[in-house]
């Protein structure tokens, strides 16, 4: 488990005092898939660095597995830290070296004992689905490929913890998918804490279990993914949101309709049943869909649908609570009634 609490970094700049993280409390579960979404500016980096105390924190502290590590000493710190892997938007590999060498060079920096050496690169070259590229150079490798080298290396002795510095953003969609679906299977099959930063609401979408969304240094909401995607409380974190299920109808399109306009949407298993044809035969209340689908966070179903009703006052007013009762929210965008 992860402890961060009241951690605040400043930098001192030539034009004055920055604050890079302002007071930032979070608490990141073992085993989970922890995400922090934020702008350029935002603060993500300094927090993911204070985490491994790349960066010194100005005040406040950080528990990694029961240890403060902002009170380590440099030996012990050096210790701690090959508990935590990183792995880096640009990959940060040795050029002048293979992807065999890559690897091994964490485990002897480890003082693993050569005879383990070998077994262990093979082993991680096999986790990560390099094995036929052991003995070549980075320069050989796609992007895709250099990370998987680098998360190998993160890997190399045995983390508890992986932090992920814009691990994708450097890559196409369906490279970003691969090592997505990489980093799911390490934290599944290796139960390693990952903690990764991002600009992308796409990447929390599809692997994070909890995410803290920064603004301006600090933490403005936090919470379940399904939670944040389902009810977002901030500008912020609509406007993420938006950025990967947009649900904006054209303005010409709105000004035709003359009915009420609402937004419906499901959560859970609820999301693939009928409830709409239910109540659109239920009351005398006519439905015209505008928009819809259902969003898949994690392996959770969404269902989010805008569409406009038209009928009397009571009877849209009746088929809206009975959606309710069915389901959860109901949010009325435009009402012409
Ligand atoms: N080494 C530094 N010296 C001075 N100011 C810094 C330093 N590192 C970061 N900052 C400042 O701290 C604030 C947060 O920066 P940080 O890099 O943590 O944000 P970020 O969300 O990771 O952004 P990006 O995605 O662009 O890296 C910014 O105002 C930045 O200018």
């Amino acid at each position: 488990m992860i402890q961060i609490q009241n951690l605040t970094k400043i930098y001192q700049t030539k034009s004055g005092p920055v604050k890079g993280v302002d007071n930032v409390s979070l608490t990141i579960n073992e085993g989970e898939i922890y995400g922090i979404v934020g702008y350029s500016g935002a603060g993500k980096s300094s927090l993911l660095r204070c985490i491994n105390l790349l960066e010194r924190p100005s005040s406040g502290t950080i528990t990694v597995n029961g240890t403060d590590i902002s009170k380590l000493n440099s030996e012990s710190l050096r210790r701690a830290r090959l508990k935590i892997g990183m792995i880096f938007q640009h990959f940060h590999l040795i050029s002048q070296k293979t992807v065999y060498e890559n690897i091994a060079f964490s485990l002897k920096a480890a003082k693993t004992p050569a005879n383990q050496i070998n077994k262990r690169v093979e082993e991680l070259l096999e986790m990560v689905g390099l094995a036929d590229k052991r003995d070549v150079f980075p320069s050989q490798l796609s992007g895709g490929q250099k990370q998987r080298v680098g998360i190998a290396r993160a890997l190399a002795n045995n983390p508890s913890v992986l932090l992920c510095d814009e691990a994708t953003s450097a890559l196409d969609p369906t490279t970003t998918r691969s090592i997505l679906e990489l980093l799911k299977k390490i934290n599944r099959e290796l139960n390693i804490t990952i903690v990764l930063i991002t600009h992308e609401m796409n990447v929390v979408k599809e692997i994070c279990h909890r995410v803290a969304i920064m603004q301006k240094g600090k933490v403005i909401e936090e919470g379940p993914v399904y939670d944040i995607f389902s009810n977002p409380q901030t500008e912020l974190a609509k406007e993420f949101i938006k950025s990967v299920v947009s649900f904006d109808i054209p303005e010409a399109i709105l000004q035709k309709c003359k009915g009420m306009i609402v937004k419906v949407t499901f959560k859970g298993d609820v999301a693939g049943e009928s409830v709409i044809s239910d109540t659109l035969q239920k009351y005398n209340v006519n439905g015209n869909f505008l928009h819809g689908s259902i969003e898949y966070i994690g392996e959770a179903p969404l269902g989010i649908f805008i569409m406009e009703l038209n009928g009397s006052k009571e009877e849209i007013d009746k088929s809206i609570q009975f959606i309710e009762s069915r389901t959860a929210q109901v949010e009325v965008i435009q009402n012409g009634i």
